[in-house]
């Protein structure tokens, strides 16, 4: 099995972002060890302090928030970082040439009965004429882009992820310490037969997702004559992983349960990366209005509707919405 650097400069990828991408790579050695000894160390369970979106930090969020942030902010490769558990950027190194989004710990309901998480990061380039405490720097389309990707804390702790030339997959050797290439060029298959939504959100959904929902549970009974499969971890690094292995539908749709938060899904560090690595690998990933790396953001924790995974189903389900 190769190893990822040598996958990196097969992919022509600048020296100064191999670093960064090593240095983020460090950062997620350290929290799956971290997150493996969590019982041991009295890291289970929450903290008292709600982050800025007003969601109770776990104990684990706020450790592998800190690890990260310190480990990229040291290294000096970048010129700002923002997080989901950060109120606003936080500026590095002013000659930095990059930006870093990340998610420390996605999945985070999922860490207290020791089922899937991960670490979410998304890399920019760094614009030169700003300064490095301005947050406008993170406004760029998810297009923009350079690396991107997802480290899934499970039975093996895998990373995903792309430099623009195809998603790849890689495992932790613990006995070298390093990621090891499995699968380059992951694609998912264009049609499928499962999908994955929040169910318990049924309600709240406009009328054209409850129709598609309900034409897949209806299965060979109804219009789509083919059965369906539902699955859901509650964590899109997982959900995401899942599509990517294996081929599926995830959404995260509009709803009216919080009428000032009609989505979930965050931008930056959630909906961009992951659509970056699914379109690599040959699916769509889109709202009911367009891609959704076309957006262009006006906030660091700005919201997003996600319908993303294979191709064919992803239209099929924005059919309804035309
Ligand atoms: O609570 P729900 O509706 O199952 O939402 C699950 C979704 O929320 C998230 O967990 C949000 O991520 P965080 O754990 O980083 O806040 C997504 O990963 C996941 O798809
Ligand atoms: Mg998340
Ligand atoms: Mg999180």
């Amino acid at each position: 099995m190769q190893r990822l650097s040598l996958t990196l400069r097969q992919d022509n990828v600048p020296l100064d972002l191999i670093s960064l991408i090593k240095t983020i790579l460090a950062a997620t050695k350290e929290i799956s060890f971290r997150v493996s000894q969590a019982h041991m160390s009295g890291l289970m369970g929450s903290t008292l302090d709600e982050n800025i979106q007003g969601e109770i930090q776990k104990k684990l969020d706020v450790v592998a928030n800190e690890l990260f942030k310190d480990i990229l902010l040291e290294s000096g490769f970048v010129k700002a970082i923002s997080s989901e558990e950060e109120d606003t950027s936080v500026a590095g190194n002013a000659v930095g040439k990059y930006i870093v989004s990340f998610d420390p710990l996605d999945g985070s309901s999922n860490i207290d009965i020791n089922s899937l998480i991960g670490t979410i990061f998304s890399i920019h380039e760094a614009p030169e004429h700003m300064d490095a405490n301005n947050p406008d720097m993170f406004k760029q389309s998810g297009d923009k882009q350079v690396c991107l990707g997802y480290v899934l804390y499970g039975p093996a702790t895998m990373l995903v992820m792309t430099t623009g030339s195809g998603t790849h997959f890689y495992v932790l050797d613990r006995t070298h310490g390093g990621y090891l290439l499995v699968h380059r060029n992951v694609k998912i298959p264009e049609d499928t037969q499962e999908f994955a939504i929040n169910m318990s959100n049924q309600r709240f959904w406009q009328e054209p997702m409850q129709n598609y929902i309900g034409d897949l549970i209806a299965g060979e009974a109804g219009v789509r004559d083919k059965n369906f499969n539902m699955r859901w971890i509650a964590a899109m690094v997982g959900d995401i992983h899942r599509v990517l292995s294996r081929g599926g539908i995830f959404t995260y749709p509009t709803d009216s349960k919080n009428p000032n938060q009609p989505h979930k899904l965050r931008l930056m560090y959630e909906a961009n990366p992951m659509s970056f690595l699914i379109e690599q690998a040959g699916g769509l990933a889109m709202t009911t209005t367009g891609r959704i790396m076309d957006i262009e953001p006006t906030s660091i924790h700005q919201r997003v509707e996600v319908i993303m995974g294979s191709k064919n189903e992803v239209e099929t389900c924005l059919s309804y919405f035309k």
